[in-house]
């Protein structure tokens, strides 16, 4: 007889997610979290970076008001405060991811750590759960490269940056994806110097015609960018710590970060104990997100890795999986996992936001009946009021108008993402005709929807059929 009807390992927003809807629908949970409540986005990642960059915004912005004639002087930062604010962040989002707030649900909340011993039992605690399904949630970490002299100096990670308690003088990084990205544009913006160190190019996800008004910003607020640079060692220095580049460049800091990427949480799970197969980048799934090998068995959040799409760790996938596993595990219905509308956000200013596939993703899959619509931001009234006209939107549709995939650029364009992650799949006409308050940066992307259909409206048939309705009475 199981003890409960799901056990689930990790207690981030992947596990707590799966959590609320399993105890919610009445059913026996029992949820193990060895570390903090809450995972890395309230502890070590979404909420203390966004935190962070919200306080190198503010400062940017005061430098700024200059430019409206505002004069408030040179920004002076008091670190203690920026700590406080990030700090005092996390600890107002905490309850909702508290113990007390899920054993208040009825789950059984376990503080320590979890491993298989059986394929349907889970030990934790020093105590057996055997269960009817479990689902594990443990999520990735920050990868440690083997950069030679890595081991001999002090490094920074998601995990021990937002605990620092002096302001770093010099962060040096290395890895110029979100993460690097976000920290170098924040401490930057918060009087820190900035060196970024990234082997390809920065933001290389992302659509390239995005990622040029960031390089100008994060050039312009200060960031020494060393892009196609190879790390070849790194050495204790007099300033703290040094990279060594294998052109023989060297970049001294005080302090180093390292944000070259997420691997998944595998250890201590005893996944060979429970017949759960996985690889480098995670727990094997199909697209219900159930493990391939043992059918009891669910994965959700960073560590999952489904069959044909791979890892995305963010946190809204986090609650699409739960939304996923509630669908297969719980109401035994066909659940089927897509990123085709997943939007993403780079949360720097401006801000990058795909939605759905880029325009070169869709080209590599063998889409050759593409339409790419684009609508500068300079042309938008609410930006050019507000002084903030760089960037742009870029659509991407199919040959009958539907749209395939958003890419835009701008100061608070991550706030439109959504917008854009509701019209994948539909006809750009509702965008076009939609009726959308005057002034917003949104209308910038229904102007370049309505471009798709311009060169029609203004075609010659059309032109004729309007002749003759004039003499309609
Ligand atoms: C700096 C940074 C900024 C980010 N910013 C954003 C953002 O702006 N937007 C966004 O969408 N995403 C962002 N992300 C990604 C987002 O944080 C992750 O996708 C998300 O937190 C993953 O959640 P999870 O539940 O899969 O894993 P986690 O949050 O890592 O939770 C897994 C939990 O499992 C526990 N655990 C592991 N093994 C065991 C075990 N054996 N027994 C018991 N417990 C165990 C761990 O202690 C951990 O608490 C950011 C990430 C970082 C690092
Ligand atoms: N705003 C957001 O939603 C947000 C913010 C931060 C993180 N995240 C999530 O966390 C994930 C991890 O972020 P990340 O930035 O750590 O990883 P990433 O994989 O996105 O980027 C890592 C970068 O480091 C570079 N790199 C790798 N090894 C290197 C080396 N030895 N020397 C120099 N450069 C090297 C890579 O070329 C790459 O550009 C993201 O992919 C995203 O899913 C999301």
């Amino acid at each position: 007889m199981p003890d409960v009807d799901v056990a689930i390992i990790g207690a981030g927003a992947a596990g707590l997610s799966v959590a609320a809807i399993s105890a919610g629908l009445g059913l026996k949970v029992a949820l193990f979290e060895r570390g903090e409540m809450g995972g890395d986005c309230l502890n070590y990642g979404c909420v203390p970076s966004k935190a962070l960059l919200a306080a190198g915004h503010a400062a940017a912005e005061a430098r700024r008001a200059p430019r409206f004639g505002v004069h408030a002087g040179d920004p002076r930062i008091d670190w203690a405060g920026v700590r406080a604010h990030v700090h005092g962040a996390i600890s107002a989002i905490a309850p909702n991811d508290s113990a007390e707030r899920f054993r208040g649900m009825g789950i059984d909340v376990v503080r320590a750590t979890a491993r298989f011993v059986a394929r349907d039992a889970i030990e934790a605690g020093g105590r057996r759960y055997a269960f009817r399904r479990a689902v594990v949630a443990a999520g990735s970490a920050a990868v440690v490269p083997p950069i030679p002299g890595l081991a001999e100096v002090p490094f920074l990670t998601n995990e021990t940056l937002f605990g620092l308690p002096e302001k770093p003088g010099h962060l040096v990084i290395i890895g110029g994806g979100p993460i690097g990205l976000e920290m170098a544009q924040a401490h930057a913006r918060l009087g820190c110097r900035v060196s970024v160190i990234e082997a390809v190019s920065i933001a290389a996800r992302e659509e390239p015609e995005c990622v040029g008004p960031l390089r100008a910003a994060l050039v312009a607020d200060g960031v020494a960018l060393h892009e196609g640079a190879r790390v070849a060692r790194v050495e204790g220095d007099q300033a703290g710590v040094a990279v060594v580049l294998a052109d023989g460049g060297r970049i001294a800091g005080t302090h180093l970060l390292l944000a070259v990427g997420r691997a998944p949480r595998l250890d201590a799970l005893g996944l060979e104990a429970g017949g759960v197969a996985f690889g480098p980048r995670g727990i094997s799934t199909d697209l219900a997100l159930r493990s391939t090998t043992n059918r009891r068995v669910w994965a959700a959040g960073d560590i999952a890795d489904p069959v044909g799409l791979g890892p995305r760790a963010f946190t809204h996938v986090c609650s699409q999986h739960a939304g996923i596993i509630a669908r297969g595990m719980i109401f035994r219905l066909p659940a089927k996992l897509s990123y085709d509308a997943l939007p993403r956000v780079t949360y720097t200013d401006p801000e990058v936001a795909q939605i759905g596939p880029t325009e070169a993703e869709l080209r590599a899959a063998g889409r050759d009946d593409l339409t790419i619509l684009r609508w500068p931001l300079a042309e938008n009234d609410r930006l050019i009021a507000e002084g903030r006209t760089e960037g742009l939107v870029k659509l991407v549709a199919d040959r009958k108008g539907r749209l395939l995939g958003a890419s835009l650029v701008g100061a608070g364009v991550g706030n439109m993402a959504g917008m854009y992650a509701l019209m994948i799949g539909r006809k750009l006409s509702t965008l076009a005709g939609a009726v959308l308050p005057y002034p917003t940066a949104q209308e910038a992307g229904k102007r370049a929807a309505g471009d798709f259909y311009t060169p029609k409206l203004l075609s010659a048939p059309v032109k004729r059929a309007v002749g003759l309705l004039k003499y309609l009475p």
